[in-house]
């Protein structure tokens, strides 16, 4: 079946090497990010003839972007088989000293964006009765962080919970809703979070002792795409090299 799949904040990072793998394994694939000029570039890399890709402005805080997105991308393709939200903020604050209002930001917009997400494409997904949506949770959801802010990782467990309640409200329409928990991943986040000098003591915390890898993030959410996966749903897939066993 040649699917139609979609994924948030795309423009680089993780959400760039998922929509690769995707688009490597025949997806057609939607590139959406807060600018359009930077998600079209990664479209434009990833298919300079255009044939089987779209690049979209969407910001995953705004309800009315993601309906835009949906109605865009029924106009192009004609069908939405897959969503990944991966578009996340990450701040650094130290905990005692995180305002009110940079806790908002940050747990609204990556929490908002799941549940607008989920909503919206869930409820296409369900009057069509089938799709797959993919929700970027991390390891900081599940033993609260490190390097990363307090708000995000509270986010992040939020987007464990929500992915139960949305699997569990979409099943029976043929959707599956899941959440890939990742430890940290070869990137441009965490290189810009870890500074070189700082590197080999994050490796030397990492039990298999590297960094994960996107392309293997991207091969994951392939497989969780496919029709064949109905049957797990409302998981959360771990990938963090042994930091965090159940
Ligand atoms: N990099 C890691 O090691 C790691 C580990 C665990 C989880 N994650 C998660 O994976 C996802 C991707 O992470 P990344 O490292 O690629 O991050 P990144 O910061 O490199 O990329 C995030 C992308 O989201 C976009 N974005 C930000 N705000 C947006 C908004 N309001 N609307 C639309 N797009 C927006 C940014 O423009 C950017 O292109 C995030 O959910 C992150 O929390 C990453
Ligand atoms: C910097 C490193 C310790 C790290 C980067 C990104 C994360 C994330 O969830 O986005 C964290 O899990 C953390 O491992």
């Amino acid at each position: 079946m040649s699917q139609i799949a979609l994924v948030t904040g795309a423009a680089q990072g993780l959400g760039l090497a998922i929509a690769s793998r995707l688009f490597a394994a025949g997806h057609s694939v939607v590139i959406t990010d807060l600018s359009l000029e930077r998600a079209q570039a990664a479209a434009d890399r990833l298919d300079p003839s255009g044939e089987r890709s779209l690049a979209l402005r969407l910001d995953v805080g705004s309800k009315p972007d993601f309906e835009a997105a949906l109605a865009a991308v029924l106009d192009r393709f004609g069908a939405l088989h897959a969503v990944v939200n991966s578009a996340a903020m990450t701040r650094t604050t130290p905990v005692m000293q995180i305002s009110p209002e940079e806790f908002d930001q940050v747990m609204s917009l990556n929490t908002r964006s799941i549940f607008i997400g989920c909503q919206v494409f869930g409820a296409h997904m369900a009057a069509a009765g089938y799709g797959r949506i993919i929700n970027m949770a991390s390891l900081a959801g599940q033993n609260g962080g490190t390097a990363t802010g307090a708000h995000y990782a509270a986010s992040k467990g939020a987007i464990v919970t929500l992915t139960k309640i949305f699997a569990k409200e979409l099943a029976a329409s043929g959707v599956t809703v899941n959440a890939i928990a990742p430890g940290p991943i070869e990137s441009p986040a965490v290189r810009a979070a870890v500074p070189a000098e700082r590197m080999d003591g994050l490796l030397a915390n990492i039990p298999v002792r590297r960094l994960g890898d996107a392309d293997f993030l991207g091969d994951l959410v392939v497989q969780l795409a496919r029709p064949e996966a109905y049957f797990t749903t409302g998981a959360t897939w771990d990938v963090n090299g042994g930091l965090f066993m159940r």
